[in-house]
Formats: C-alpha cells, structure tokens, sequence
C-alpha cells in the first residue's frame, strides 16, 4: 500500500520532498560513491527542483540526473523536460551534476534514438537512489499514456527506453520502462492540486492498468511508493 504524505502548500511540500531526495543522493554516495536520481517533467517539479538544486550538503560533482520520461524535442524547446531540469535544478550547487539527457536528436524516436537514448542510460549509476514521478490528470506517469502505441511494452518489457505517441501525449516521447523506473532505492509520487487527488483516488480503485497507467506503479509492491501530495 503506498503511503501518502500530505504537505499545507507547495513550498512545504517542495522543501520535505528535497530533504527526502537529497538523503537518498548522500546516502547512496556514502555506499558507492556516486548516486543517480531521475525526475519528471511538466507543470508540477518546479519549486521541488529548486528547492533540491539550492542544497549544499549534497557533493552534486557525484550525482548523475536523468528523466523518467521526455518528449521527443530539442532541449531548446519549452516542451523539454530537460531544459526544465536544467533551468530549475541544475543551478547554483547542482551545476556540478551529471546530466543525461533521453532527447538524442531526430524527429522522431526512432530505432538510432532509442538506441542512442539506451545507451546514454546505460551510463547512470543502477539502480537509481530515487525516482521521482508525476502524473496527469488521464492517469499517465512518466509517458505511459493510456492508448500509447507501446503502453504494453513500456508495463511488460524489458526496455529500458520505449517510444511512446499517445492521442494526449501531444508530440513522440521516450519514456523508461516501468520495469527500469522500478530498479531504485526509493520511489516518489509528486501531485499537487485537489483534481490530481481525485485522479489519485480513482486510479486507487479497482480498473483496467491501461485506462490509468499510473496503476501500474500504485498496485505494484515490489517498491514502497511515497506519494507527496499538497493542495
Ligand atoms: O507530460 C508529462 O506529464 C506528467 C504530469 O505532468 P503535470 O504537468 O501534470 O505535472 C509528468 O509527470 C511527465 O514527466 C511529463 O512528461
């Protein structure tokens, strides 16, 4: 059963979240020297990237970030989950981190990017000391969209990288498979907003996986999932 962690506001919620995540990262340094983390894109990790970026305990020159899912756009566009990441958290302190971006160039995520994209992961330290996921108001985390080309895949397989067009993904994305965001030592649900619990609360009902993809990581129990949740 996931446990759930209700904050008064965002800030609150953005602070408890980074002080969560950042012990993950010293922690993991502490055991092997270096820690990964990957994170989510869209409207919500704002203030909690900030928050974590601003901490100076933690020896960022050690850790290495990446995204549990992006669109398939340079990392110039708005839509980028990556330039989100770079402009919200790896500033100041967190400069200093690795980044590995999914986004390898192209139109599309073809066989080369996805090959390309696989190899990039390959080079982040596994398993990741955190994984961070949002997700939509359809019931998607990371880009696991209900009515994906390759929803089956990204559950099922073995991945590590699905492309991914969805009818409400907007443009192609690549997305970690669930069983790669699963190889982590601490797993997090970010969701803001009164709509989001609803959406939470359905999904935590009975249903199909595929009408609310993010039922693939509530029901699962290999991984206690943290779910941070503020108005
Ligand atoms: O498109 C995406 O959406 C989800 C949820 O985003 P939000 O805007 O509702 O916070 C996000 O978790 C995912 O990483 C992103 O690519």
């Amino acid at each position: 059963m996931p446990e759930r962690f209700d904050f008064p506001g965002k800030t609150e919620l953005a602070k408890a979240l980074a002080e969560a995540v950042a012990n993950d990262l010293k922690a993991g340094i502490a055991e092997r020297g270096v820690a990964s983390l990957a994170v989510s894109g869209g409207s919500t990790p704002g203030k909690f990237f900030a928050a974590l970026g601003k901490r100076k305990d933690v020896e960022w020159e050690k850790v290495t970030v990446t995204l549990v899912d992006e669109r398939w756009v340079p990392d110039t566009s708005d839509r980028s989950n990556g330039m989100l990441v770079n402009e919200k958290m790896l500033q100041g302190p967190a400069a200093s981190a690795h980044f590995v971006p999914l986004y390898q160039g192209g139109e599309e995520p073809d066989a080369t990017g996805i090959a390309k994209a696989d190899a990039a992961l390959a080079g982040v330290p596994t398993p990741f000391d955190a994984v961070v996921l949002g997700m939509g108001n359809d019931g998607h985390t990371a880009s696991f969209f209900p009515g994906g080309d390759n929803l089956a895949e990204a559950l099922e397989g073995d991945g590590p990288i699905v492309a991914m067009h969805a009818p409400g993904a907007g443009e192609a994305r690549v997305t970690l498979s669930r069983k790669r965001l699963l190889e982590t030592r601490s797993l997090y649900l970010h969701i803001e907003g009164e709509g989001k619990v609803e959406v939470l609360d359905k999904a935590m009902g009975e249903g199909p996986v595929e009408d609310m993809p993010i039922r693939s990581i509530l029901r699962q129990t290999d991984k206690p999932l943290n779910i941070y949740w503020c108005p």
